[in-house]
């Protein structure tokens, strides 16, 4: 429920469509404080259309979306701004600006946000860069310099730049090694613990579904279907549901120590 401390996002009714496509109707939503909501659906479905609908990024024509407890459309200018620098975001395939160094990216948000000597700006970068795992070394370095690893790690550290409450992770692990993927899935569960962090992750990855998400929220037809956590998942008797989640690919990761 909105005004509920321990929930930080929450979704109601919402319907988007695009000319007569519907995407998403009638569709509710909570994400809780401090959780890890892994957000999954099949390809097409509408999860990026969610997420950039919830960042204010795509219209909805109906419905209403409450942040920190506040309805977004119902705060004022000042108070959005207030709203937009609790959130970070880290779009898919990273979206870094290739023109600028890892610290000139990570101030971005600072720079459009809040003034601070450039001095200042430049040592929190390299704080954030640190908190993901990077190097002080790495800050001078151009995106196209970076490895597929090191750029996804760069892009949280500026969705980290002001310290959100909530960071929202368009597939962060697409396009990393098994490897890669586990260190980044590991990294997130680690900025959970320590700072608090609420995290909404839209994935594909069934490993970070089994070893970080608190909670699943499956998409399909355009609504939530379903969602708990990955126990509920389990006894879930939609077919797409159970040939996610007990299909052969699912069995496999299982059966597989960690
Ligand atoms: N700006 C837009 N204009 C028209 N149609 C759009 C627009 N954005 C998204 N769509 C449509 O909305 C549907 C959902 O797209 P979306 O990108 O949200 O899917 P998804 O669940 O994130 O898929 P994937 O897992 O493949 O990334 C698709 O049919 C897409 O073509």
């Amino acid at each position: 429920m909105a005004g509920n401390d321990n929930i930080v996002l929450s979704v109601r009714d919402i319907h988007v469509q695009f000319g007569d496509h519907v995407v998403l109707h009638d569709l509710d939503l909570d994400v809780r404080r401090g959780e890890i909501l892994g957000f999954v659906g099949a390809s097409g479905t509408g999860k990026s259309v969610l997420m950039r609908a919830i960042l204010g990024l795509t219209p909805k024509q109906e419905g209403s979306i409450s942040i920190f407890g506040r309805d977004i459309e119902k705060a004022g200018e000042d108070e959005r701004i207030g709203i937009d620098m609790r959130m970070g975001v880290l779009f898919q395939h990273g979206a870094l600006f290739s023109a600028l160094t890892v610290a000139e990216n990570i101030e971005v948000p600072m720079r459009e946000y809040v003034r601070l000597p450039s001095k200042l700006m430049r040592e929190l970068a390299i704080v954030k860069l640190e908190m993901v795992g990077l190097r002080p070394r790495d800050a001078d370095k151009y995106p196209s310099e970076l490895s597929g690893g090191m750029i996804k790690r760069a892009a949280l550290a500026r969705a980290l730049s002001l310290d959100p409450d909530i960071v929202f992770l368009d597939e962060p692990t697409s396009g990393l090694d098994p490897i890669g993927a586990a260190e980044f899935d590991e990294l997130i569960a680690k900025l959970r613990d320590t700072m608090g962090l609420t995290v909404y992750m839209v994935t594909h990855d069934l490993d970070s579904l089994f070893t970080v998400a608190d909670r699943i929220a499956v998409l399909g037809e355009g609504r939530v279907i379903a969602c708990g956590p990955l126990s509920e998942m389990l006894k879930n008797d939609d077919a797409w549901i159970k040939s996610y989640f007990r299909g052969k690919r699912a069995r496999h990761i299982q059966a597989t120590p960690s």
